[in-house]
């Protein structure tokens, strides 16, 4: 992420406005693109070998593949962001190049406010460590004090239902145990900047209600969101806008309804 870029800088090739002035987070996209290097046969790979975003050598060996280009888009608090598109068009490579977790190869991103990504909840956990140690390393990598992770640690482990379980190394835990504490964990901090691919559900049918709750709470006190989602009900409930995404380029952007009804259209 480049932090550094001056609010108030001119209009860009990309044609986006001035960087708004002030502290309010925000987030930009500009002319992102990202490329994978692959090899090997096409098929393999689930590609077409007519898929324009390949990328060839002289001897038409396959060398890559061109996953997003020329994306970009301003978003500022409270705004809420669908990613629509068909598989393979993109959102999960968006999404990852938004969190940090892939560097773009061209253009760049822009950012005020924490970013936080649920796209692996379980990044970072040591099995080693009790519960009660994993609520404190988890909230000091997200950048939170010793006291606020304090503030949280009861409501964490309420919600987790672990008790005195909090106390022992996580690697003694069920699958469903550990499941509770990674998501109570992951959606106890209001995020700034929240970036979801799909939405996060977990557990047997009574904590799979309260993990509903939970992360409807969660994703409404987020400045930001960003969902990338196959879900007609869980884009329209929670996003504003969207931009459909198509073999890595930006197909549509707007409100979200329109958005989506293009992309729904094209698909029958
Ligand atoms: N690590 C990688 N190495 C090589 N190619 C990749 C890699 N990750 C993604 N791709 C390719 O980039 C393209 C976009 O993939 P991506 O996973 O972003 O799509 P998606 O829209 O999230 O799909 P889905 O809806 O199925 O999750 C695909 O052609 C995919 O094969």
């Amino acid at each position: 992420m480049n932090k550094s870029d001056a609010p108030g800088t001119s209009p860009n090739a990309s044609g986006l406005p001035a960087i708004p002035e002030g502290d309010d987070i925000f987030l930009r996209a500009e002319n992102i693109g990202v490329k994978f290097e692959v090899s090997g046969n096409v098929r393999e790979q689930g590609l077409s070998e007519h898929d324009p975003r390949l990328i060839w050598n002289r001897r038409h060996q396959l060398r890559g593949v061109k996953a997003l280009s020329d994306i970009s888009f301003d978003l500022k608090k409270g705004d809420r962001l669908a990613i629509i598109g068909r598989n393979g068009s993109g959102k999960t490579t968006l999404l990852q190049t938004l969190a940090g977790i892939i560097s773009p190869s061209e253009g760049r991103l822009i950012s005020r406010g924490n970013i936080t990504s649920l796209i692996n909840i379980n990044i970072g956990i040591q099995a080693e460590a009790t519960g009660h140690r994993n609520i404190t390393l988890r909230g000091l990598a997200a950048g939170y004090s010793r006291k606020e992770i304090e503030e949280k640690r009861q409501g964490i482990a309420e919600f987790s239902e672990l008790g005195d379980f909090l106390n022992m190394p996580m690697d003694s835990y069920s699958a469903g145990m550990r499941m509770r504490l990674t998501f109570a964990i992951a959606t106890a901090f209001s995020p700034e900047i929240l970036i979801l691919d799909e939405w996060l559900s977990a557990g047997d049918v009574a904590f799979k209600k309260r993990a509903t709750d939970r992360m409807q709470e969660f994703v409404s006190q987020a400045g930001i969101l960003i969902l990338a989602s196959h879900s007609h009900k869980l884009i329209m409930d929670n996003c504003a806008t969207g931009i459909w995404l198509d073999g890595g380029r930006i197909r549509a952007a707007g409100p979200v309804a329109d958005v989506l009804k293009a992309y729904e259209e094209s698909m029958t």
